[in-house]
């Protein structure tokens, strides 16, 4: 409902309408506060974990005071809806449910709706609708069908302040709204620059223009970004680490673009024991320093045309949802060109290193007046140390209103509408569609505990007991450790961080037939998942006909490849286990073929 403001003939009416009138806007200062709170709190794990959709939740009792709090840590650990709850205790009843955003609730278990639900909130409050497509609106419909009074900002109501307030929402998840309507990653370019605009000496020197302070703020970015990209020429100049050295903080993978695929054989970026590294390269760029760079286990990856625009969608369809372009100004120039790049984030040093030569932050973008000029949106300065940051949108957030229609409404559009149609299903991120097929998706599993058969555990998820039973059954405490660090790691992201780079790094803790038996491991996984949750069960056996493609374009064992040439090992043991339930095989995965 929209306010709108009458000119009053009677003076009792207007007195009536005034006080109404304020009354209204205290509710939506109120409102506004909450929501920016909950918004703010959706941020608390940034840099924590992976980049994921963040969630932040604050339960306010009718008097205005805060009873509870909380927000996602990782994708799969409790939702911020329950923590809040929790926190709130017997105060929840009658209390309103301020959320950043819709819940996801992408596996059909309504964990978030279930909590407000059974603590008795009486209503809740909205800053935005979930973006993508097929979680849309329904956790909305499941609290309204619940009796729970639903408002939404910006559709119920709308105000500056509460306009204001829906914005923080907005910038708080950018990266999965941009997810939702584009096919580009959500990029930040970043650079670091001297009062006379240069980005390095003019010999290329640039160790180091900002301050300290600043550069720990970069490693706050990098921590936030799910991957950080240099171009050649700053790999020969910086021999970067770009790494995010915050602690134990979410470690971002670095990305390497160059043409000529010309690089140096001793560089930091080749140091993959912590970190991963991607080189995307031209098709058929120096094939021996391919395979030397494949030989210290970086990654290449072959472009027909390498431009940023078909490496953006390119790590898009991996599943990433942010990028730290940290590049110098040849790179940052092609890339605004392309139009892949979302925001800049300038450190302004107060430094003069003059030269005509000196490299400046953008490149050639072939404008000739000033009219041309990109001007930045939503500007802010903040100083850190003696360094000015000034940040700013060069597109802005694609606001979801009005509504994307949903699977439903697509439904009552056209009836005939199938969205299980589809002859290949892909899976990927757990937040898609078919995300619950996952190995990251957040459904815990009982499972037996190395060679006591009769001694189960629970286990976060699939891929914790996938990565624990790699070291179990090793006489080691070091082995030992490892399993017991994996099955308490907070979300499977870190399940997976610590189980690689321990096999990595001490291949010798790794059980012998790990090699033979981590098929049947992974099927026993999934079949203990898929019987412990029915609705899991219904959506596997929903895709009865459709083949099932793990999207994973850099795990060619588990996944399905770039362009098809990985195993698919998960999408075959789901497509058997599928036909075990619909009484077709009863074959164990180890008879599946590699064939
Ligand atoms: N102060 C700061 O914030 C920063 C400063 N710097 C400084 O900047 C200087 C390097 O700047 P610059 O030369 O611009 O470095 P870039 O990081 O922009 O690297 C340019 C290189 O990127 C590769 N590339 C691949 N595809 C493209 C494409 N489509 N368009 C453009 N480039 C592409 C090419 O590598 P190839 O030649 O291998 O094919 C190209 O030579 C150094 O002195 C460094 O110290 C760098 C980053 C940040
Ligand atoms: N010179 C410069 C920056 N340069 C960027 O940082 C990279 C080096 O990162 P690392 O090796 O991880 O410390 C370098 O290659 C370039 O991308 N950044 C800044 O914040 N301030 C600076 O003054």
């Amino acid at each position: 409902m929209a306010l709108s403001f009458r000119v009053c003939s009677s003076p009792l009416i207007c007195r009536a309408t005034l006080a109404h009138g304020d009354n209204v806007r205290h509710h939506h200062a109120n409102d506004a506060a909450f929501i920016r709170r909950a918004a703010d709190l959706a941020e608390m794990s940034a840099g924590l974990t992976s980049p994921h959709p963040n969630f932040g939740c604050v339960i306010a009792t009718s008097t205005g005071k805060v009873a509870g709090e909380g927000y996602l840590y990782a994708q799969g650990t409790k939702p911020a809806e329950a923590i809040a709850v929790e926190a709130a205790r017997e105060f929840c009843r009658g209390s309103t449910a301020y959320l950043n955003m819709e819940p996801g609730d992408c596996h059909g278990d309504h964990t978030a709706v279930s909590a407000l639900v059974q603590a008795g909130i009486g209503r809740v409050v909205v800053g935005l609708r979930h973006p993508l497509e097929h979680l849309r609106g329904s956790a909305i419909r499941e609290l309204r069908s619940q009796g729970i009074q639903v408002n939404i900002i910006g559709e119920d109501f709308q105000s500056k302040v509460l306009e204001d307030a829906r914005k923080s929402c907005l910038l708080v998840n950018a990266p999965l709204i941009h997810r939702a309507c584009s096919r580009v990653p959500f990029s930040v370019l970043k650079y670091a620059m001297t009062l006379d605009g240069k980005i390095a000496a003019s010999s290329g020197h640039a160790a180091w223009i900002s301050s300290k302070l600043s550069r720990t703020r970069v490693f706050e970015l990098r921590g936030r970004s799910d991957a950080v990209i240099v171009g050649g020429n700053t790999v020969r100049q910086d021999d970067p680490r770009l790494t995010a050295r915050h602690g134990q903080g979410h470690t971002p993978t670095r990305i390497v673009m160059t043409q000529s695929l010309d690089l140096p054989e001793k560089a930091n970026l080749w140091d993959v024991s912590e970190v991963s590294t991607i080189v995307v390269t031209q098709r058929g760029a120096r094939k021996s320093f391919q395979k030397f760079l494949a030989s210290k286990g970086v990654e290449v990856v072959e472009f027909d045309m390498l431009n940023p625009r078909e490496v953006m969608e390119y790590f898009h369809l991996r599943g990433y949802l942010s990028i730290l372009w940290e590049c110098g100004g040849t790179l940052a120039a092609s890339a605004i060109s392309s139009s892949v790049i979302h925001k800049v984030v300038a450190f302004v040093a107060p430094k003069i290193i003059g030269g005509t030569k000196a490299p400046s932050p953008v490149g050639d973008l072939g404008m000739v007046e000033m009219t041309q000029a990109l001007n930045l949106i939503d500007v802010c300065y903040e100083q850190v140390g003696p360094d000015m940051l000034v940040s700013g949108f060069l597109q802005p957030i694609p606001d979801l209103l009005p509504v994307i229609p949903s699977e439903d409404a697509t439904l009552e559009i056209d009836p005939g509408f199938n969205p299980f149609e589809a002859s290949i299903i892909f899976f990927y991120k757990t937040w898609d569609l078919y995300g619950s097929f996952s190995n990251f998706s957040p459904h815990s599993i009982r499972m037996p505990y190395g060679e006591e058969k009769d001694d189960y555990m629970t286990w976060s998820s699939v891929e914790h007991y996938y990565q624990a039973n790699k070291f179990v059954g090793v006489e080691n405490p070091m082995a030992r450790d490892c399993v017991e660090r994996i099955r308490t790691a907070r979300s499977p992201e870190e399940a997976a961080r610590i189980g690689r780079s321990m096999q990595r790094q001490k291949p010798e803790l790794v059980r012998n037939d790990w090699e033979d038996v981590k098929i049947e491991v992974m099927y026993m996984a999934l079949k203990c998942k898929f019987s412990t949750y029915p609705h899991l069960k219904s959506q596997l056996l929903s895709t009865a006909g459709s083949v099932l493609v793990e999207a994973s374009p850099h795990d060619l064992f588990w996944g399905g490849g770039r362009e098809g040439e990985g195993l698919n090992y998960l999408g075959r043991l789901l497509m058997q286990l599928r036909s075990e339930y619909l009484g077709k095989s009863s074959v164990s995965a180890e008879n599946t073929s590699l064939a």
